[in-house]
């Protein structure tokens, strides 16, 4: 027999040995546990396949193992649940499965903050979760959502006191979203300088647009490196983004935020916490804050884009988005343009929007890629939806990962394609009726997450956004400079930590009306 044959043959005969062995670990884990993949590289497991394409692996994995399987990533073994009605198993048992412990871990290694499970800071993480619920939600919404509306207009209108606004411009749209609503947040959240606010301080105002740029620059850069750094990448691998997030933790150091009035309550209760601890430094506070800057702007960023690229590209969304503005202006009796009364929508007002809040759903179920992780605390039997007990060991994980149902074919028709109207029902009202093989389901966006971890800042989140919207709309004329062009793809290198990007920018082109 020529040696290459040989070769390949012993080579064939180690691959089904190894497969033999590998399948043993693959199927026979202990009585009532899922499926098991182990990957093919020792401690790192499925993590690459994983990484690449999340969304393909588990569907792969799906298809040959069904709704319930454990996989090996990066020295965890997470066991997905791929059946959205089991999702209500997993959301419900909070007494078993954790969220923080993960969530924790993962953000004092991007963050490097304090960590408040130490009894020296005399702060616990309950007290910081109290005032997410107490400054994000309710009333506390309002205040927000007026000063939003202000900021917007304050950042938008800067580009009206240059002698050309009237010509058009073209710009990036992703660049141009992304300005705009990362400082308008930025002054809601952070507060503006107290000698800006002071009328005819242009000199100031200048200052403060320059200063939050820099923020701005800082955060790109840090946040580029985000998934790696999550992914357990030390920073020291980056210099740039370590300098960056230094550069953060300073601007947001207390000396500086109390240079700044109109700060939301958000930050003013936890300045006030901080300030309390006895173990804290300013730069220990200004790192805090800075997990507040990403929670707040990271996916708000690329989830305005979509928006607004969507919102432009079709002409039905933009015209049914535009007769909603027009008439809240009608009733408001309320006209764009004078600088000197800028226009209010209130918290109802924008809530009534509703073609424009099945436009955002829609954005957000197309873009949305989050993870949701949980981490057992003991050893106990998981009943699935249809009636399987899972045994879920403790330490191991339970991932649930929305993108699937947010794709699934049999929830959304033609799930690919954008619709700006799938979630408005027949009465004009929004839609909460999906079904799956003829059953009303409970989870069908979930872009937010879900049970104990749900984003506390959804709410503001979207507010933020259709006020964006409806501004840009009375402000400005706007259009893509090509129409036909495919939508750009989603960049998957951020998959699993919230909206994804796009892979690419795409040229628009603008003007003041
Ligand atoms: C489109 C915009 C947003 C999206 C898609 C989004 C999504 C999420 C998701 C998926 C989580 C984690 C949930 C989990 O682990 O299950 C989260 C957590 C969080 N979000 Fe948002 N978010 C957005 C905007 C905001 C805004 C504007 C704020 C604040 C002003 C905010 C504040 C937070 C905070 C504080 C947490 C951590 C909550 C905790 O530790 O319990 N988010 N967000």
């Amino acid at each position: 027999m020529p040696e290459c044959y040989k070769i390949r043959l012993e080579s064939c005969a180690v691959i089904v040995h190894v497969s033999c062995f590998i399948s043993m670990f693959l199927f026979h884990r202990q009585e009532g546990e899922p499926p098991v993949e182990n990957g093919w590289i020792p401690y790192i497991g499925c993590a690459l396949e994983f990484g690449a394409n999340p969304l393909k692996f588990l569907q792969t994995r799906q298809r040959k193992y069904g709704d319930a399987f454990t996989c090996k990533i990066a020295g965890n073994f997470i066991t997905f649940i791929t059946d959205p009605f089991s999702y209500n198993s997993v959301v419900r048992h909070g007494k078993n499965l954790n969220f923080q412990a993960i969530a924790l871990k993962i953000s004092k290694r991007v963050f490097n903050h304090a960590d408040f499970t130490d009894a020296k800071y005399g702060i616990n993480y309950e007290e910081i979760h109290q005032i997410f619920n107490k400054t994000l939600q309710g009333f506390s919404l309002d205040p927000l959502t007026s000063s939003m509306m202000e900021n917007l207009q304050f950042v938008m209108l800067q580009d009206k006191k240059s002698p050309d606004s009237s010509n058009w411009t073209t710009e990036s749209l992703y660049a141009f979203s992304y300005r705009i609503m990362f400082e308008a947040g930025y002054l809601t959240l952070f507060g503006k300088n107290k000698k800006a606010m002071k009328q005819d301080n242009t000199e100031k105002v200048k200052a403060q647009h320059v200063a939050i740029q820099s923020v701005m620059e800082n955060f790109k850069v840090f946040d580029n490196v985000f998934p790696a750094l999550a992914g357990g990448i030390p920073l020291l691998f980056f210099k740039a983004a370590k300098q960056s997030r230094m550069a953060l933790a300073q601007a947001l150091s207390h000396n500086n935020l109390r240079q700044n009035g109109n700060k939301s309550q958000l930050i003013e209760q936890r300045m006030q916490l901080f300030d309390h601890s006895p173990a804290l430094d300013e730069l220990s506070k200004g790192k805090t804050h800075v997990t507040m800057l990403w929670a707040s702007q990271a996916n708000t960023l690329p989830a305005t884009f979509w928006s607004v690229y969507y919102l432009i590209r079709s002409q039905e969304a933009l015209q049914a988005v535009k007769n909603e503005i027009e008439d809240l202006l009608l009733v408001t009796n309320q006209k764009p343009g004078d600088m000197n009364n800028p226009i209010i929508f209130t918290r109802e007002q924008l809530d009534s929007m509703r073609a424009m809040g099945s436009l955002i759903n829609e954005s957000l179920r197309l873009s949305s890629a989050s993870i949701m992780l949980r981490v057992a605390t003991e050893n106990f039997v998981l009943t699935l939806d249809t009636g399987t007990n899972l045994a879920v060991r403790k330490g191991d994980q339970i991932g649930l990962y929305p993108q699937q149902l947010h794709l699934d074919p049999e929830i959304y028709e033609d799930p690919l394609e954008f619709k700006y109207n799938r979630f408005l029902d027949e009465n004009g009202k929004e839609k909460t009726t999906f079904y799956k093989n003829g059953r009303k389901l409970k989870y069908y966006l979930m872009p937010f997450g879900s049970g104990v971890s749900m984003c506390p800042g959804r709410f503001f989140a979207i507010n933020e956004i259709k006020q964006c919207l409806a501004l840009l709309l009375c402000y400005y004329d706007m259009e893509l400079l090509d129409a036909t062009a495919p939508t750009p793809a989603l960049d998957n290198s951020r998959a699993g930590f919230g909206i994804l990007q796009p892979s690419h920018d795409v040229l628009f082109r603008y003007r003041m009306k």
